[in-house]
């Protein structure tokens, strides 16, 4: 049974992340209003005709007005920006957080331009799909997910509490995280494996090219959840491989070492190599099971929505 939480929430920019938010904040009672904005006119027309957000606002500053939580959902690389516009317009003892993929980027970004006695607490909710805009949203988005929440220094304990409840009113179970740890995690176990589909599907279309259709045709269920993977926003993933620049370069670096020792093996018929690998992997996804961390759902991307 969830209680209200803050008076007023607005969210800037109005994708998927910030869809979803507004649909389980109302799920659970937990604002008496929630402000909307997005740049595109397109966007603030369709989040008023499916009645995204209490209100949708024409400009940033008005949207964040009298708010007591502000929550940045645009690209990474759209933050900075976005925090200029809306910092003159922020009501002192509010607090901003954000749902970038990146967080020490983020944090370089926007800390700067926030005033003082507004409170910056930087969040990162995992869970996604491929889709995105505004209609893409939908209420259990983040029922049972994590959200890591990376606070910076002299972050108020307060400010950290209430997005606390905030996200765990919405589903989520929360976890603290610093920048820097958050980044290189975030590398190997979402960011690396994004540029691998997108490199797995790029050489599957080459060769679909020479193969006339048939890889596309018969392509099997590991395969099919790469092009899924792959179907993700251009925008927002080409923003997280510009700001987690190192830690997704060290972890890609490791990668192709094991994919060259993988690549001999099979050359020279190392079988043992191969199969001790395999073993081990094995064992990683069987202990991710039995510890019930296997977070396998539905593919919620083609649910739909409770409103
Ligand atoms: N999609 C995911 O799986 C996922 C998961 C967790 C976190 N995130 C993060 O959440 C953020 C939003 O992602 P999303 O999936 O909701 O994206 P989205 O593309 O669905 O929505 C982004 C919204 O921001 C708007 N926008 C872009 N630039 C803007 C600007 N300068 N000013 C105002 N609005 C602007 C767009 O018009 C759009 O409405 C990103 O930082 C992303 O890294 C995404
Ligand atoms: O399920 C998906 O579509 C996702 O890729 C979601 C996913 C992830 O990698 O897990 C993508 C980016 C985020 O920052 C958080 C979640």
């Amino acid at each position: 049974m969830s209680t209200k939480i803050y008076d007023r929430v607005a969210l800037i920019g109005l994708g998927l992340i910030a869809s979803s938010m507004f649909w389980a904040i109302r799920r659970a009672g937990l604002a008496d209003e929630v402000t909307g904005y997005a740049r595109s006119r397109a966007t603030r027309d369709t989040a008023r005709r499916i009645g995204l957000c209490d209100r949708v606002c024409d400009s940033a500053a008005e949207a964040v007005e009298g708010a007591d939580l502000v929550v940045l959902c645009v690209p990474v690389g759209a933050m900075e920006q976005v925090a200029r516009d809306i910092a003159p317009a922020l009501k002192p003892g509010a607090t901003v957080t954000d749902v970038g993929s990146v967080k020490r980027a983020v944090i370089e970004a926007v800390a700067p331009h926030l005033p003082d006695g507004v409170h910056f607490v930087p969040a990162h909710p995992l869970a996604g799909t491929e889709h995105s805009g505004p209609e893409s949203g939908f209420a259990e988005l983040f029922d049972n997910r994590w959200c890591l929440l990376v606070p910076v220094e002299n972050s108020d304990d307060d400010a950290v509490a209430r997005l606390t409840a905030l996200w765990e009113g919405i589903g989520s179970n929360v976890e603290i995280m610093d920048a820097d740890h958050h980044d290189l995690v975030l590398a190997v176990t979402s960011h690396a494996p994004h540029l691998i589909a997108y490199t797995m599907v790029g050489v599957a279309d080459d060769l679909r090219r020479v193969t006339d259709s048939e890889v596309i045709k018969f392509s099997a269920a590991g395969f099919r959840d790469f092009t899924r993977i792959a179907a993700s926003d251009p925008t927002m993933w080409r923003d997280v491989f510009l700001n987690n620049k190192d830690a997704t370069l060290e972890i890609l670096g490791r990668f192709t070492e094991e994919l060259f020792a993988l690549q001999r093996a099979i050359r020279i018929g190392d079988g043992d190599h191969l199969h001790a690998y395999f073993t081990r992997t094995r064992a990683i996804r069987r202990g991710i099971i039995e510890a019930g961390q296997d977070t396998d759902a539905p593919d919620f991307g083609r649910a739909k929505s409770v409103r």
